[in-house]
């Protein structure tokens, strides 16, 4: 295999007494769809947030493309190349499409118009969304200028996924991005998950549903007490192995697929 684009090692993050991360391991590869699953209060969340900025991890290393990174904002792994699709904060409803597109790397004006009285450039970021949405397929969405709150649920995420295609250089990760989605709409998004992967990103996908995490993942990292028990090949293991192995009514013969 080749060398892993995102690794942690001993990442260890503790709120008081709980211990959130113990001692964790984590393997992103190039082009991958790793499904990230576990039971409830496992440490997910947390072990996705060091990854992406939003928790300074007490203890451990991160190293993307080989190279040691300490994020101390999601801004910062947001340059880096990782962009984060967030469970509920994805959008700001009352902004346009291609507004919320380029949230806090719009397009300015060129010239003195942009640089001093940072005059938004309009036209250029309609037209680079327009081609992001296209590009995904997205196109059932007419205006680029119309508000996010008009959109149905699945387009919304879609604009969302979108956005993370778009600006992540290295790595996407997407929290939960089908709970909130009716069935419809989370095959479209599914599909979207997997064009990304065609473009050639890899994906960290964290969620609860697994038939959804069976049907996309290339590997599937099952996170126990705050950290990796095992990472699994969905076409060698059922859905209920990774549950029993979720909840520890079985244990793993082998660590790592
Ligand atoms: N900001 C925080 N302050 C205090 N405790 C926290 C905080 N964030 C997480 N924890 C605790 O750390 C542990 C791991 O939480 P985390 O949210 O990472 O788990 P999870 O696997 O994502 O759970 P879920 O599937 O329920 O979302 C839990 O015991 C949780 O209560």
């Amino acid at each position: 295999m080749a060398e892993p684009i995102l690794t942690a090692r001993g990442l260890t993050k503790r709120y008081g007494r709980v211990t959130a991360l113990d001692n964790c391991d984590f393997d992103l590869y190039p082009g991958e769809i790793l499904a990230v699953i576990g039971d409830n209060g496992a440490g997910k969340s947390t072990l996705i947030k060091a990854l992406c900025g939003a928790v300074v991890p007490d203890e451990g290393e991160i190293r993307l493309d080989g190279k040691p990174v300490q994020f101390t904002n999601p801004m910062q792994a947001r340059e880096a190349g990782i962009e984060t699709v967030y469970q509920n904060l994805a959008l700001s409803p009352a902004l346009s499409i291609a507004d919320n597109m380029f949230m806090g790397r719009e397009i300015r004006k060129p010239g003195v118009m942009g640089s001093v009285l940072r005059m938004l450039d309009r036209k250029a970021m309609e037209k680079v969304a327009r081609e992001k949405l296209s590009e995904l397929g997205l196109m059932t969405i007419q205006n680029i200028g119309q508000a996010v709150e008009t959109l149905s649920g699945g387009q919304r995420q879609g604009v969302a996924v979108a956005r993370a295609a778009a600006f992540g250089s290295k790595v996407v990760i997407m929290d939960e991005p089908t709970a909130a989605l009716g069935v419809k709409e989370s095959r479209r998004v599914l599909e979207l998950i997997l064009d990304v992967k065609k473009r050639g990103l890899p994906i960290i996908l964290i969620s609860h549903n697994i038939p959804h995490v069976f049907e996309v993942a290339d590997r599937i990292h099952i996170h126990r007490l705050g950290k990796r028990l095992c990472v699994i090949d969905p076409k060698e293991y059922t859905m209920s192995d990774a549950v029993a192995f979720m909840t520890g009514a079985k244990v793993p013969e082998h660590v790592i697929a």
